[in-house]
């Protein structure tokens, strides 16, 4: 927890008066938000979009003032999480089911801050299972056609149903092991009639922030 707090911490302080904020989903973007919320509640004036039910209301909760998507044609700065993140700064993403926001959001921001722990730095992407968001017509279908492009595909379940996204959609977790080339597994995956989006985020980040064990935390340098 500390680890993904401090790197939380470190993103928010990129944070700016008049600047309209994409707000991330999961453990770690939830100290983002907690941290805006407190910064809010001291006098910065920020607007926020959310990417998903569960960052809404929190943000909600914490009286960050919310934007809609009709308001606004571009966002200053999103700050996410990632299940993985290598070399070259592509992610993976999903693990909490919120990818197919979190994407429109990010491809949206003119800088996407990821905040991450040590645990989620990779050489290569892949040991985490791909998260692919996909229509329930057909769904049978369209999980062949995934497992052809070399994975083993798992329907997410949750209370012994498939578990289903803020967009009415299931997630396949897709075992790789190892994913040489995001990019072109990227394409590969959203030319699937049924796929509406992967966990594969290429080139879209601006910058990584690594929070460790110790409390440290790290921006990474690109290359
Ligand atoms: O769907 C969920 C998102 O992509 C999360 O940002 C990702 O799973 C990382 O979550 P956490 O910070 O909880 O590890």
């Amino acid at each position: 927890m500390e680890a993904k707090k401090a790197a939380a911490e470190l993103a928010i302080m990129d944070v700016h008066d008049g600047m309209i904020v994409g707000l991330g989903t999961g453990s770690t973007a939830y100290w983002a938000i907690q941290g805006l919320g407190l910064r809010v509640q001291n006098g910065l004036n920020i607007q926020a979009v959310a990417t998903s039910v569960a960052s809404e209301n929190l943000a909600k909760e914490l009286g960050i003032p919310l934007i809609p998507f009709a308001d606004i044609t571009e966002i200053d700065i999103t700050i996410d999480g990632a299940d993985e993140v290598d070399a070259d700064w592509h992610l993976t993403k999903g693990g909490g089911g919120a990818l197919l926001r979190e994407k429109i959001v990010a491809f949206s921001s003119k800088k996407l801050i990821v905040v991450v722990d040590e645990s989620k730095v990779v050489e290569r992407l892949g040991t985490f299972p791909l998260p692919v968001e996909i229509v329930q017509f057909g769904y049978e279908l369209t999980i062949r056609n995934l497992q052809a492009l070399g994975c083993e595909p798992q329907v997410r379940m949750a209370d012994n149903q498939p578990y289903v996204t803020d967009n009415g959609n299931y997630i396949i977790d897709c075992y790789f092991g190892s994913i040489p080339n995001p990019a072109e597994l990227h394409q590969a995956m959203n030319s699937i009639p049924g796929v509406v989006e992967n966990g594969l985020f290429v080139g879209m980040a601006s910058q990584v922030i690594v929070g460790y064990r110790d409390g440290s935390v790290k921006r990474l340098v690109g290359e």
